[in-house]
């Protein structure tokens, strides 16, 4: 089987976004492409390449290092989505560049995402680094994810204790406890205390955490506003939030910084607190939800907006590293 990215002398691409995250798509069907970080940051470059806040690999589950352990897990999971970050940096998952995936194996004709309601066990497996997600579509259209397990990387009771982490962020006055919060990929959780104080954030710079954490994390500034009724009658939980994503800088979405945030606001609320949390973004609104199994779920829309082909001749792909 040959990969239509690499059919050409060019290298075809197609452009996608959840909720204004952006991502380079590239149908590698055969496992062919020897996708290095140069690669990926002229992919990336916003002025001398596509642009984009991420790469994305379509490649067979079975090519990958980690694929035996995941086709071990769910034999339908055959193809992954290889995620690459925007400076070349590999990340373990990515909660709105899973849901751009399923919509362009959809466009692919490579799997098609069943539409069904929560629960009725009809799902699109996809491979990633942080083991298989199944994706659903609702009938708005929306893609929903099961993220899978989460944790509280400190713990509970550091958690609530706020003497997790310390995160000290441009354009903010002093220095604030935050929660670490894993959802296959690291995230660092810090609230403010209102809109102002989350425009004010220059996250032109990453924010700096003490301890460092060893790899490196995603950060989420994330402001509550509180509790409301849903069309069903559910209370459901809202909350505002920016990010500076590991590898990338800001970006105006992160479904998995979105699922970190509402898993961290819903801990710092206590018992009681709403297991459905529509997040805010720059970019768009996403819907976390915690579900019974104990897995998060996310949901948001996908659109894929543009197809087009690269001349590798004319790409400044940098040194090799
Ligand atoms: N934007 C993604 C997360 C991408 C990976 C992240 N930058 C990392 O390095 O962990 C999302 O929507 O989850």
């Amino acid at each position: 089987m040959t990969s239509p990215a690499t059919l050409t002398n060019g290298l075809r691409f197609t452009k996608g976004h959840g909720t204004e995250n952006d991502f380079v798509l590239l149908d590698d069907r055969a496992g062919l492409l020897d996708l290095t970080p140069a690669l990926v940051r002229a992919l990336a470059d916003r002025r001398a390449g596509v642009g984009g806040d991420g790469v994305i690999r379509v490649a067979p589950t079975a090519s990958l290092p980690e694929g035996a352990a995941i086709l071990a897990v769910d034999p339908s999971a055959v193809w992954f989505m290889d995620y690459r970050n925007a400076d070349g940096s590999v990340a373990e998952m990515c909660g709105n560049g899973v849901r751009v995936f399923a919509a362009y194996l959809e466009r692919l004709g490579l799997a098609v995402v069943p539409e069904g309601q929560l629960g009725s066990g009809a799902t699109l497996a996809v491979g990633t680094r942080a083991g298989v997600r199944r994706v659903r579509r609702e009938p708005n259209g929306w893609y929903a994810v099961d993220m899978g397990p989460w944790h509280l990387s400190g713990g509970a009771e550091a958690a609530l204790a706020g003497t997790d982490v310390a995160v000290a962020v441009a354009g903010l006055d002093s220095v604030r406890p935050a929660l670490r919060v894993d959802v296959g990929n690291p995230h660092v959780v810090l609230a403010l205390a209102d809109a102002g104080e989350l425009e004010g954030a220059d996250l032109t710079r990453a924010p700096e955490v003490r301890p460092v954490p060893d790899g490196g994390t995603n950060v989420e500034l994330v402001v509550p506003l509180g509790e409301e009724l849903a069309d069903d009658g559910a209370v459901v939980g809202r909350v505002r939030m920016r990010v500076h994503e590991r590898g990338v800088g800001e970006t105006r979405s992160c479904g998995t910084g979105a699922c970190a945030a509402a898993l961290a606001v819903r801990t710092w609320a206590g018992d009681g607190a709403p297991d459905v949390w529509l997040v805010e973004v720059p970019g768009g609104t996403v819907r976390v939800r915690l579900l019974a199994s104990g897995h998060v779920e996310l949901a948001g829309p996908a659109a894929l907006v543009a197809d087009g082909e690269i001349d590798l001749d004319a790409l400044t792909v940098g040194a090799c590293s």
